[in-house]
């Protein structure tokens, strides 16, 4: 049977003549590891569609007393327990440390009011009680905690006083093989003469006091997982068959022993299957009601819930309000109706092999998730029996006038994944933040849950800040029982984080509830929904059976007939009663079988049920296959005996096939040292981006230095030409400096020494640094200056000063071409016409200037 091929929501059973059925009504195809044979949702009211699709934690229906979601109504006498006390304990003292209970009501006890609980719960559980024990008989996982219920026969009644208050359960873990290496010691101290009673010796805190706390019960390290399940479980497994939504959840740092306490091991079964144990126990001894069971399993892993019987891989699922204030669906969670304890067991299974768990630096199989597993329990009084065939069957009868209440509640058993501080993987520290801060929410949660309690003005409950008390919500804010099991570490080093646990169990005794029992008329209950189709398809059935007809029908008659009778059984079967879940057990070793005959013990692989010629058969096949086996042996016996002697030769072949491994390993160890071509390659492309930066770089330099050496060439062409200048200019100077001085009142030109300045564009080939002075033949002591026209601009010329020359020639002028201009200057005197002259060079030539 593969689950995983179903879907969930309904399933058309082939062959089903739906047209006589009614048409809002469900087909179901039954599996057990299937999902939940669930009517379309949109064929059921909004009660029952929304706890199919996904039931809140708790059931939300409440009458007119119900406060505001987040508020919980305060009732008396529910803070004490929990509360740090410093008295010295004595034995004598042990009344003082115990719960101010209120009004008790005991199922099984002698109290026996109808107030608390209420009758109704009083009757079953004593049924529960007197009809465990028989159940427990063949070596389920019920047995175990049989045991505890025989040496402990009102407790877990006596320990559910109040259905005001959550009972909160201490556990110390034994010391692990590391604790044991080191001290050994426990810091607590658990004084054998008050189970309620936890101590810190003086000074182990860095106190000068020694510390106590009471809680509603403290298991110390040498408990079992039986007497955790009736201490702080099993009053919460029976309430909720009884119609009460019912909590228990383990609380502590991680390592400290919650999914030991809750799911336990092979042989030491947790609460887990020892609630379910439980639960079928009780159904066998409730022989007037009918049950319909549907278990899921979902956890919550990174702020996501994912669900853990989905077919195929977890899937992820989304929570929207329900139309209750405070309601909470978990939309498309997979419910798969159960049959049989062996069932629950696999998908247990399924959810814990999903489930997502991880190594840490203190535990080796560390939960990563908050995981909520939850059976949703429906039941209604049994119909009598059919007189026809005897025997009383699910949906056989009618009901009695006013028996058709329902009772709907859901027991949820939580493993909340534990605090840390820090791990040293990545992964699991980025986990452990969410795990941290979800568990940060809850406590802040509570706290203000217990500062309403306490009359204090609170106006806003932070549910909503994390998944995990979104998915709490109901149940917290009062509508379930809650039981919580604080594991502490015995441990010194955890110490701090076991006063937090501690003091958050302290938070939770402050918190009131107001559990009731759901118990509603609801024609569309699933079980009801059930129980009429099973009336319906009898009554089709009977119909047919009466109906004269052909012999045997039509083919496709006795075909519909078979699909409707499949249909019948499904049902049938999924609707347990006192009757069919104990023929429903199966045989597997781990069931609820009856004990086995010695004989049956001692032949455990002999098959009863099979005739003389069966086995008669087997004794033959039996013998040849030990006929062949005998040759075996003696084929071995015989290679044995050839095996090589030589065991040398042998040793010094593997020797050598060794030191050629050796060097092989060497081989690979050198070229693991190598950068790896990754690696290489890696660098070589770093390399290449860095070359081709650098060149472009470059060529941007080169660029640059051209510009640079284009620019240095214009400036020393123009340097040159300065420097031309300076040269004509200091050449003038000291042509002056040398002739004698300029005389205005010199008589003749020919006597004048005058530097004359003579344009010649006679001499085109003489370039403008090519001048010097010379001595004129035909003027004695006269300078010349020689000029190639082309080279003197009026750029040049403006650069000279020709103010200073003026200065020392008392006048200057342009234009004239030769140097008889000269002579006609100083012929006037050394008195030079400017503007004349000027005037006389631009209508000449522009460019010959001097
Ligand atoms: N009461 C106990 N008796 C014997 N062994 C225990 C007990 N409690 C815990 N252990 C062992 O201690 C180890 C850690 O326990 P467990 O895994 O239950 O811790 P945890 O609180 O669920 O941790 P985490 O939050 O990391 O999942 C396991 O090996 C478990 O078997």
């Amino acid at each position: 049977m593969d689950h995983r091929s179903a879907t969930p929501g309904g399933h058309q059973t082939p062959g089903i003549p739906t047209s006589k059925l009614s048409s809002r009504r469900p087909q179901i195809s039954v599996n057990p590891l299937r999902p939940a044979p669930a009517p379309p949702l949109s064929s059921l009211p909004s009660h029952v569609a929304s706890s199919h699709r996904s039931p809140p934690l708790t059931s939300t229906s409440r009458d007119n007393q119900r406060p505001e979601p987040g508020h919980v109504l305060p009732k008396e006498g529910g803070v004490g327990v929990g509360t740090r006390l410093k008295i010295k304990s004595t034995p004598s003292a042990e009344s003082r440390y115990r719960t101010p209970l209120g009004p008790r009501t005991s199922a099984y006890g002698s109290q026996g009011a109808s107030s608390g609980l209420g009758g109704a719960v009083v009757s079953a559980a004593r049924r529960l009680h007197r009809a465990i024990t028989p159940s427990v008989s063949g070596g389920s996982w019920a047995e175990v905690g049989a045991l505890a219920v025989e040496e402990n026969l009102d407790e877990p009644w006596e320990m559910l006083k109040s259905n005001e208050t959550v009972l909160v359960t201490v556990r110390v873990r034994p010391p692990n093989q590391a604790e044991l290496s080191r001290d050994g010691t426990s810091v607590w101290d658990t004084p054998g003469y008050d189970d309620h009673l936890i101590k810190l010796a003086k000074g182990r805190d860095g106190g000068r006091d020694e510390r106590e706390w009471v809680f509603d019960r403290i298991l110390d390290s040498s408990t079992d997982n039986a007497r955790a399940y009736v201490t702080s479980a099993r009053a919460h497994v029976r309430s909720a068959m009884d119609g009460y939504n019912a909590v228990i959840f383990a609380y502590g740092q991680t390592a400290s022993g919650k999914t030991f306490t809750l799911s336990g091991s092979p042989s030491s079964p947790g609460i887990i299957p020892l609630s379910v144990s439980d639960l079928f126990a009780g159904i066998r001894s409730t022989p007037d009601r009918e049950f319909l069971l549907r278990a899921s399993y979902l956890e919550l892993y990174n702020e996501t819930i994912l669900d853990l019987l989905s077919p195929g891989t977890s899937k992820e699922l989304s929570l929207s309000e329900g139309k209750k204030k405070g309601d909470i669906i978990i939309n498309g969670l997979t419910e798969c109706a159960v049959r049989t304890e062996d069932e629950v067991k696999r998908l247990l299974r399924l959810g814990e092999e999903r489930r997502k768990v991880g190594g840490t630096d203190w535990n080796t199989r560390s939960s990563r998730s908050h995981c909520v597993f939850r059976i949703v329990i429906e039941s209604r009084a049994a119909r009598p029996s059919v007189p026809d065939d005897g025997s009383r069957t699910p949906g056989g009868g009618l009901l009695a006038a006013g028996d058709k209440m329902t009772r709907i509640s859901t027991l949820s058993i939580i493993d909340l994944a534990g605090s840390e501080k820090h791990t040293s993987s990545k992964e699991r520290n980025a986990e452990g933040k969410h795990i941290n801060q979800s568990l940060l929410t809850l406590k802040l949660v509570i706290s203000k849950l217990a500062d309403l309690a306490s009359k204090r003005n609170i106006t806003h409950i932070p549910y909503r800040d994390s998944k995990l008390t979104r998915l709490l919500q109901p149940s917290l804010s009062g509508d379930a029982l809650i039981s919580v099991i604080c594991t502490v570490s015995p441990s010194a080093v955890n110490l701090a984080e076991s006063l937090s646990t501690l003091a958050f169990a302290q938070g939770l005794k402050r918190v009131m509830l107001r559990a009731e029992k759901k118990e509603v008329v609801d024609p569309q209950a699933l079980i009801q929904q059930y129980q009429n189709e099973i009336a319906e398809l009898r009554a089709l059935l009977r119909e047919k059976e009466t109906n004269v007809g052909p012999p045997n029908g039509s083919r496709s008659d006795r075909t519909k007939n078979e699909a409707m009778e499949k249909r019948l059984n499904e049902l049938r079967s999924l609707i347990l009663t006192s009757n069919n879940v104990s023929t429903m057990e199966p045989s597997g070793s781990e069931g609820m079988a009856r004990p086995l005959s010695p004989t049956k013990l001692k032949y455990p692989k002999l098959d009863f049920d099979k005739s003389t010629t069966e086995l008669q058969e087997d004794l033959h096949a039996a013998q040849l296959k030990i006929a062949d086996q005998e040759d075996e042996i003696a084929r071995l016996g015989w290679e044995l005996e050839l095996r090589p002697r030589d065991v040398d030769s042998r040793v010094a072949d593997l020797q050598e096939e060794v030191a050629g491994l050796k060097l092989i390993a060497a081989d690979y160890e050198r070229h693991l040292r190598e950068p790896t071509r990754k690696v290489r390659e890696d660098v070589e492309r770093e390399f290449a981006a860095k070359v081709t930066k650098l060149e472009s770089q470059l060529e941007s330099k080169r660029i640059w230095a051209n510009r640079l050496d284009e620019n240095f060439r214009a400036v020393t062409a123009e340097n040159k030409e300065l420097q031309a200048v300076f040269q004509i200019m200091e050449w003038i100077n000291s042509a002056l400096s040398d002739g004698p001085s300029i005389s205005p009142s010199s008589s003749t030109s020919s006597n004048l020494n005058l530097p004359t300045l003579v344009v010649s564009q006679d001499i085109p080939s003489r370039r403008v640094d090519d001048f010097s002075p010379t001595a004129d033949s035909g003027l004695k002591r006269q300078s010349t200056i020689t000029l190639t026209n082309s080279k003197m601009t009026r750029a040049q010329l403006s650069m000279m000063d020709l103010a200073g020359l003026q200065d020392r020639f008392g006048s200057l002028g342009t234009g004239a071409r030769k140097p008889q201009a000269c002579t006609s200057m100083a012929s006037r005197g050394g008195v030079f016409d400017w503007d004349r002259e000027t005037a006389q060079m631009d209508e000449g030539d522009e460019d010959e200037v001097y």
